[in-house]
């Protein structure tokens, strides 16, 4: 049967299994609009009143034309009925859609009521309220012949969720291709759903604190959700909403070059979901046009840039991640450097310990969570106190300061007193926030193993680092002497502690007396500080502990 619109693109077919359906007659390319449509019957918004409801219901059904009527009686109902009110109600109930006007709140369209659903669904509906019509549009290529399907769920969770919810609400089970994967791939898929989910959770929890003070990690969660959703194959309005709250965060934090990028992504996938005429791509286009525009612009200025900053001629992998602001991998005989705050993060970057932090915690294939990699806290001592277990007020890369509390059996006895001394820095793996009940959040230490005190300042140990980097690294063969800056390939290595490299005599000498060797090659002796540069941190196959050069081996 053709359409009832005269809609060349699809007709009315019986579709085996699930009653009628809307099946493409041609090839609908992706971002075509299927249909634009006005509703039929709409929902009242605000009516209560079961009595008035049905009857203003039965005067828009009597006052339908004979074609309409038709149309609607011919609907499907997963609903018993035993009079004429209560089969209204029951094709109401299955089929209607939403509109989002201040009168109504749903409604019965003639054809796009008729779409069936799939949960790799090609097409996506939504309320136009520019069009006051019902659109639907091709997320992807639709061949002639197929079925043009949308999704009935609005969050796309597992496939058992999603069958409880389909088989509740609209009484069939969905034999859908994502449905039916083998059990591996469907896991696959399941895994990255649910992680979608758990980071809209997240992402609603922080909220507008987590635009301002905590940019790069809520910036690196929309991230992790557009590399789910193209992993997943999905193109539609969670991906464009994840490249919204992108450009929102790179904007409010003065990033013009990164919030315009995002934005022009966002409008792309809401033409390809909803059409050019939607709000969403008319309101995210003139934000693409001039970021500045934007209500939250400026708000902080951590990343300025301007608009036309962006970098040109770099691969797409490198402009990716110059995009997301990603940490570069190591190259390979690199050092462990650390100031990176992917690796060593200050308190604000931390995971929350009531959160599955995805950027810190994967699932595993026993379903439980484990860390993606290894990450260690370091932060200076400014205070402590023993009174029931000892407590430290510590001071961390971004000048917080946080109270640690020691909650290990021995309470913090287990270390040497000489150890703990104002000034010193504190090293703790897997460190998360926790959220104290009589003070400010902090860190909750439990596993002695787990901390390291190291006998110099936070800052002298930076220092260090970047001493570090410029003389231990080698590349290609070649390392750089410490005493007169020099690069060779026969360099000899301080026998001490093995990081820094000498021309010879005169050099070492140079080294040790003027650029303050004496004193660094003391903590470098340290095998646990020497760990902390060569360990591998993004490899996790088993949690680390102190000593590390014991873990290693
Ligand atoms: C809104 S109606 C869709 C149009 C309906 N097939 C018809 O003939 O009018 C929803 C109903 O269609 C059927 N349906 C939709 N998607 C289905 C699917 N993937 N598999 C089986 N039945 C489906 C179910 O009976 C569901 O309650």
């Amino acid at each position: 049967m053709p359409s009832t619109t005269g809609n060349p693109l699809y007709a009315l077919q019986d579709v085996p299994g699930k009653g009628k359906g809307l099946v493409a007659i041609e090839k609908i390319f992706k971002g075509t609009r299927i249909l634009s449509e006005e509703p039929i019957i709409t929902i009242p918004r605000n009516e209560l009143n079961s009595e008035r409801l049905r009857t203003t219901i039965s005067q828009q059904i009597d006052a339908l034309s004979e074609h309409q009527r038709q149309g609607f009686l011919s609907m499907h109902s997963i609903y018993p009925y035993g009079n004429t009110a209560e089969q209204y109600l029951g094709i109401l109930r299955t089929n209607t859609l939403p509109i989002d006007t201040d009168e109504s709140g749903g409604g019965i369209f003639l054809e796009a009521c008729r779409i069936n659903h799939a949960c790799d669904n090609n097409a996506q509906k939504g309320w136009n309220e520019n069009t006051m019509t019902h659109t639907v549009h091709a997320l992807r290529d639709i061949n002639k012949g197929e079925e043009i399907t949308i999704t009935y769920i609005v969050v796309l969770r597992d496939r058992k969720a999603r069958r409880e919810a389909l088989q509740a609400k609209f009484d069939f089970e969905c034999l859908c291709p994502l449905c039916s994967l083998p059990l591996e791939q469907s896991q696959e898929s399941d895994r990255r759903l649910d992680e979608i989910h758990c980071l809209d959770g997240v992402i609603d929890q922080l909220g507008t604190e987590g635009v301002l003070s905590s940019p790069l990690r809520t910036l690196r969660y929309f991230d992790q959700q557009v590399l789910l959703y193209n992993e997943q194959g999905r193109e539609d309005v969670g991906l464009a909403q994840a490249y919204v709250n992108a450009a929102q965060i790179a904007i409010a934090n003065s990033d013009l070059a990164r919030g315009r990028i995002f934005a022009e992504r966002a409008v792309s996938v809401w033409r390809t979901a909803l059409g050019g005429d939607s709000t969403q791509a008319i309101e995210n286009g003139t934000i693409a046009r001039d970021p500045s525009k934007y209500i939250l612009y400026g708000v902080s200025k951590k990343w300025r840039t301007t608009e036309d900053e962006a970098p040109s001629g770099l691969e797409s992998s490198d402009f990716e991640d110059w995009l997301w602001r990603r940490e570069k991998p190591k190259i390979l005989g690199q050092l462990a450097n650390l100031r990176s705050r992917a690796t060593f993060p200050g308190f604000i970057d931390l995971p929350d310990e009531n959160d599955v932090d995805p950027e810190f915690y994967e699932s595993s294939h026993t379903g439980r969570y484990r860390p993606r990699r290894h990450w260690c806290f370091l932060g200076e001592i400014v205070d402590f106190t023993t009174l029931l277990r000892l407590q430290m007020e510590i001071k961390d890369v971004d000048g917080t300061t946080i109270p640690l509390y020691f909650y290990t059996d021995s309470r913090g006895s287990e270390l040497v007193p000489a150890q703990v001394q104002k000034g010193y820095t504190v090293a703790i793996l897997y460190a998360e926030r926790h959220a104290f009940m009589f003070c400010e959040p902090g860190i909750r230490h439990e596993d002695p193993q787990m901390i390291k005190i190291f006998p110099l300042s936070l800052h002298k140990l930076l220092v260090l680092n970047d001493q570090v980097q410029q003389f231990s690294t080698e590349l290609d063969g070649i390392r750089m002497c410490h005493g007169c800056g020099k690069k060779a390939a026969s360099l000899h290595r301080c026998s001490k502690c093995s990081s820094f490299w000498y021309c010879g005599r005169a050099c070492q000498v140079a080294g040790w007396n003027e650029k303050g060797h004496k004193s660094d090659c003391k903590f470098l002796k340290d095998p646990d500080l020497r760990e902390l540069f060569v360990l591998k941190w993004d490899e996790f196959d088993n949690h680390i502990r102190f000593p590390l050069h014991a873990t290693k081996d």
